[in-house]
This record gives C-alpha cells, sequence and structure tokens, in this order.
C-alpha cells in the first residue's frame, strides 16, 4: 500500500527585529506583463537595476501564486527534511559526473580551511516533461505530484518565460531569443530546490567567517528564490558592500547566473551573493528556502548574443561576432554547468581559497569572490 505523506503546516518564522543593512531592489511587478505599456516599464526597471545600479538582482512581485500556493511549497520542504536520512538519501546527486538533480546531504564536506562541516542539504527536483519521466522521484515527491509539477511548470511559464522576454527586449533581440533556449520541454537542468541549512554553533561559525555559502555566482541562466523571512541572503553591490535582502511576503529574488552572463558580455549581470549566519534572534532556526532554478537547455551553444544595444555599447568584439557565428564550436551550457557542479560539489571540502577561478573552454569565472589581496581565508 502506498504511504500517504501528510504535509503539516509550515509557520513561517517571525522577521528579524534587528536593523540589518538593507537591500533596495528594484521591483518587477510581472503583472504589467501583459499590456504593452507595462511591458515597456518593465523592461525600463530591468535596464535600471543593470546600468543604474549595476546589479542583476530584482524583486518580482504579482507573479499569480498566492501566499497559501508558496507555503504549501515551503512544508513541502520542511516534511522532505523530516524524512530520515536514509530516504532522503535515496535519489542522490551525480556530482562526480557533474549531474545535480536529485538530493545532496549535509555534513559531508568540510569547509575548506577548517575542521568545520558543510550545514546546507538540497533536493533539486527535475522538471515535468517526457524526457524526465523515468528519472527516479522521492516518494514523498511522487504522492503531492500534482501541486509540485503545476508549481515547477509555472515557475517557468508564468515567471521565467517573461523575465527571458523581457531581457531580450532590453537588449533589443527578438523577443524569444532567450525563452528559445531555455524551452520548458526541452532537456535542460532547470530544478526546484527545497534546500535546508541546519543552524550551527557561534564557535563553528566564527571559524568560516560566520558563513553559510560561500560568495558565488550561479551557474545556470536565472535563480527564483521565493521570499523567506529567516535572514542571511546578501548581495554584493557595485560598491563593494553585501546588503541583505529584506523578507518580503509573495515576492521572489531574482538574479542572473553565469550561462546568461557569458551570453551578453556581462551585461546581464551574474552578481555575487552569499548567505551569512542569519541575526541572533534567528540563528536557532533551521532555514528552509525554495527556489527555482533556470539553465539554458543543455544543447544551447554559450555564445554571445548578436545583441543591436550590446554592439552600440562597445561589448561586443570582432572575435564574439565570430564565435557567435561558429556555434558547433562552442561550449554547450549543458558542459558548462556539468563541469561546474562537479568542480563545486564533487570535492570533500566545499569552497576554494578566495580568487581561485573555474574555467572550461572559453569560459571563465571566480570560484569564490572574497578577497583576495588580505591573504587569509577571513578576507571573505
Ligand atoms: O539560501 C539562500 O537564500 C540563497 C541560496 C543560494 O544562493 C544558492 O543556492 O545558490
Ligand atoms: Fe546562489
Amino acid at each position: 500500500m502506498a504511504i500517504s505523506y501528510p504535509i503539516p503546516k509550515w509557520d513561517r518564522p517571525a522577521p528579524t527585529t534587528h536593523e540589518l543593512n538593507w537591500a533596495e531592489l528594484t521591483e518587477l511587478p510581472l503583472d504589467l506583463f501583459d499590456t504593452p505599456d507595462g511591458k515597456a516599464e518593465l523592461v525600463k526597471r530591468v535596464k535600471h537595476a543593470l546600468e543604474v545600479e549595476d546589479l542583476g538582482f530584482w524583486s518580482v512581485t504579482n507573479t499569480g501564486f498566492s501566499e497559501e500556493e508558496i507555503e504549501h511549497q515551503f512544508a513541502i520542504g520542511q516534511a522532505f527534511y523530516k524524512l530520515p536520512l536514509e530516504e532522503r538519501k535515496s535519489n542522490s546527486i551525480d556530482a562526480a559526473n557533474g549531474g545535480y538533480l536529485g538530493y545532496r546531504a549535509a555534513y559531508e564536506r568540510t569547509i575548506n580551511g577548517t575542521d568545520v562541516l558543510d550545514n546546507m542539504e538540497l533536493l533539486n527536483i527535475p522538471k515535468y516533461t517526457k524526457n524526465f519521466s523515468e528519472t527516479p522521484r522521492h516518494e514523498i515527491i511522487k504522492a503531492h505530484e500534482a501541486e509540485i509539477s503545476d508549481f515547477h511548470r509555472r515557475c517557468w511559464y508564468d515567471v521565467a518565460r517573461k523575465l527571458f522576454v523581457l531581457f531580450a527586449l532590453a537588449l533589443e533581440l527578438e523577443e524569444n531569443y532567450f525563452v528559445d533556449r531555455h524551452d520548458y520541454e526541452k532537456v535542460s537542468q532547470d530544478h526546484l530546490r527545497y534546500m535546508m541549512y541546519h543552524p550551527r554553533s557561534v564557535e563553528d561559525d566564527e571559524k568560516c567567517n560566520n558563513l553559510w555559502s560561500w560568495a558565488h555566482t550561479d551557474y545556470g541562466s536565472l535563480t527564483l528564490l521565493f521570499s523567506q523571512t529567516v535572514s542571511g541572503l546578501q548581495v554584493k553591490f557595485a560598491d563593494g558592500t553585501y546588503r541583505d535582502i529584506r523578507p518580503k511576503k509573495g515576492s521572489i529574488v531574482v538574479n542572473v547566473a553565469d550561462t546568461l552572463s557569458f551570453m551578453t558580455k556581462g551585461y546581464l549581470r551574474s552578481t555575487i551573493h552569499r548567505v551569512t549566519r542569519p541575526p541572533p534572534d534567528q540563528a536557532h532556526i533551521h532555514r528552509i528556502g525554495v527556489l527555482y532554478g533556470c539553465r539554458p537547455n543543455d544543447d544551447v551553444p554559450v555564445v554571445v548574443a548578436p545583441s543591436p544595444l550590446l554592439q552600440r555599447l562597445g561589448y561586443l568584439t570582432p572575435e564574439d561576432i565570430a564565435a557567435a557565428s561558429n556555434e558547433k564550436d562552442a561550449v554547450t551550457a549543458g558542459e558548462y554547468v556539468a563541469a561546474r557542479v562537479k568542480a563545486v560539489h564533487a570535492g570533500a571540502t566545499y569552497g576554494n581559497a578566495p580568487g581561485t577561478k573555474f574555467k572550461h573552454g572559453n569560459l571563465e569565472v571566480l570560484e569564490n569572490f572574497g578577497e583576495v589581496n588580505s591573504g587569509s581565508k577571513a578576507s571573505i
């Protein structure tokens, strides 16, 4: 007989009472998308963040997801992390081969340069399409397939797709330029993620500079992070300061990741962010997160988009234009993401020394954006 896997209600933790150095992100109310004037306003706001604030982060609101639906996703995450470890581990990621779909346990790696263990576990759920119909999924996920698959598809169709259109319009490209390269129905490493950070002792956190996730950029093209009240997520602003993301019920914090940045020569900025130990009134909480990670379709060549805007702004070199017309020699998005997952997740430690570079073919990023010049890991 099938086990039923009830989902107990999730109680949203109270926001911190500490006054943090809050980031003010440009808001994109997605209900504006459906009228020409509204769409033009959204394009303007997309460009404002990129060109004026030098930031690839936005706060996306009015997405069509109800508060109840979002909280139900956090509740599923909560229920998943209450399952016995053996059951959670039943479909683990294949990091040695660059695989990032499935479960990754906490406490299996040390934080580089310390004896402290990594405190974050995650479950990346693949798309609900025919290509993934044979992919093994946890029983609890299968038991709630109706609402999880609906949520998964809407993250792409109702949110990511619209943002890809806005990006294409901002770059003066054909409106479906990025949509076509991220087609939900084709194979990609897109995933809906339930993640969980376990509280750590003050002593252990001190050894890791109070970081739960090192300063990094994301690997794919776009990350949709459902707003949560447990603080810790910080974005690096152009002036070098890290500022805290303010909780905002129902909103989605969206950031550009590496492959979109490569395709636009950094105009769509893959922005550095990190997760710190939460403020004192929240540091004891098990921090559950829900996010949707978009990647281009696996077979998409990572070449620079032929954007008139980028051309005018002088972002495109003759080599970029030549490479773009020779797509068959380009690294594909699938290859890039797999190589990066392997580099970050297959080792026995988490986090390289600040300044370490990751390179695959012609594509290169820093692995850890801590300051390099003080010569100490305490400089992150
Ligand atoms: O947990 C968070 O708030 C951010 C997570 C994150 O940056 C990531 O998983 O890449
Ligand atoms: Fe991230």
